[in-house]
């Protein structure tokens, strides 16, 4: 079982009086994927420039009609809950397989400690590499392979049904993105992430309801982070929550706005290397979780990353657009992942990938 060292609790939960109060965020993008299907070109083309407004505005955007079936969602999320409800050195053991377990891996049963740079969080998850046949892996693609992970079949096996749903569903979503940038690959982005090698992940978030507020360090108004703010570094994320609040945005003006749950919707983050394969033009959305509830959080993430040897670099057209400037250099997803993880949370990753001004 984790223990928290004397003073590690404060750093999760601020006191009120140094929390920024989000509110609301009252113009949630939203995207009907049902109405880009159906085979009218016009309103194929509505959506795909709806999309590329929510990317390039908040960076963030609620997604329906993708035609996931909801019975999948609701057992990932009732298997989930019965996944953390068990007793802790249960959950340690589940996951303990030697790939997990190597340094450095951040894959497996976690809980409060996210990534190995010393950031906590009032959550407990699991962390896995996504494989090219969909499923749910606690090594990546070319690493030392592990046996399947030993969480219980159910799980597993519902996890990787979800990871080839979801999955194509971003793909979509990212076939969308290219076409309302009007750039001539349509599959520019999805190929990345339907690459045998594509380096993509799924998590699992539990949020615990907070603490008696008896015992709690942010005292009686106070709010735990739960996750603390951050941007993501892969190409899209795609995110499914139970009806619990706690996930806030950044808006460009720096406030936070707290973003409503919706059992029934997916929610898209475009990530860091998107920002830059549209050369800044699409935002890789700030974002992090609060917990202020009294109601556990469940959150199912999916993150869709390129294959670690795939050179990233704006792409032409949009470089062109743009005046001919270039805003990042070319990088490979190996390189900008391992310079990724060895910063903490809240820190500016792409910052080091920035061309000067005049370049
Ligand atoms: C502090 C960290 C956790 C993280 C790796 C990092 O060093 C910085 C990026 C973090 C993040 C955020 C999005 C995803 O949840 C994640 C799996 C990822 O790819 O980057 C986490 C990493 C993690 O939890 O290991
Ligand atoms: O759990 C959530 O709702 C969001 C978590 C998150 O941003 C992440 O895992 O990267
Ligand atoms: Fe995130």
């Amino acid at each position: 079982m984790v223990v928290l060292a004397k003073g590690e609790l404060e750093q999760i939960a601020l006191p009120a009086a140094v929390q920024k109060a989000a509110v609301p965020l009252a113009d949630v993008p939203e995207v009907d994927l049902a109405a880009a299907g159906g085979g009218d070109v016009r309103g194929r083309e509505a959506v795909a420039r709806a999309v590329v407004a929510a990317c390039e505005g908040h960076g963030f955007f609620k997604v329906t009609g993708e035609g996931v079936p909801t019975e999948l969602l609701a057992r990932v999320e009732d298997a989930a809950a019965a996944f953390f409800a068990l007793p802790q050195l249960e959950k340690e053991a589940a996951t303990a397989t030697a790939a997990a377990a190597a340094p450095g891996s951040p894959f497996g049963y976690g809980s409060k400690r996210i990534g190995s740079n010393g950031d906590l969080g009032w959550v407990e998850y699991l962390l896995f590499g996504v494989t090219a046949a969909g499923t749910a892996a606690l090594s990546v693609p070319g690493e030392e392979a592990s046996s399947l992970p030993p969480i219980s079949d159910s799980l597993r096996d519902l996890l990787d049904e979800y990871i080839v749903a979801v999955r194509a569903m971003a793909c979509e979503v990212l076939g969308l993105m290219a076409e309302g940038l009007g750039l001539e690959e349509r599959d520019v982005f999805a190929r990345l992430v339907l690459d045998k090698e594509s380096d993509s992940m799924l998590r699992v978030n539990h949020y615990p309801p907070r603490p008696e507020l008896k015992q709690s360090a942010a005292g009686p108004h106070g709010r735990l982070t739960g996750f603390g703010e951050h941007t993501d570094p892969q190409i899209i994320s795609v995110l499914r929550s139970n009806d619990t609040s706690g996930l806030e945005i950044s808006l460009r003006d720096g406030s936070w706005a707290a973003v409503p749950p919706d059992r029934n919707s997916f929610f898209v983050n475009v990530g860091d290397a998107l920002q830059v394969l549209t050369n800044g033009r699409f935002r890789s959305v700030r974002h992090r979780v609060m917990v202020s509830s009294l109601r556990p959080r469940v959150s199912v993430i999916f993150f869709g990353g390129p294959p670690p040897q795939e050179r990233l670099a704006p792409l032409p057209s949009l470089v062109e657009e743009d005046g001919g400037r270039r805003r990042y250099r070319e990088f490979t997803w190996r390189e900008y992942k391992a310079s990724a993880y060895r910063t903490k949370l809240a820190e500016n990753r792409l910052c080091h990938f920035e061309t000067a001004a005049h370049d």
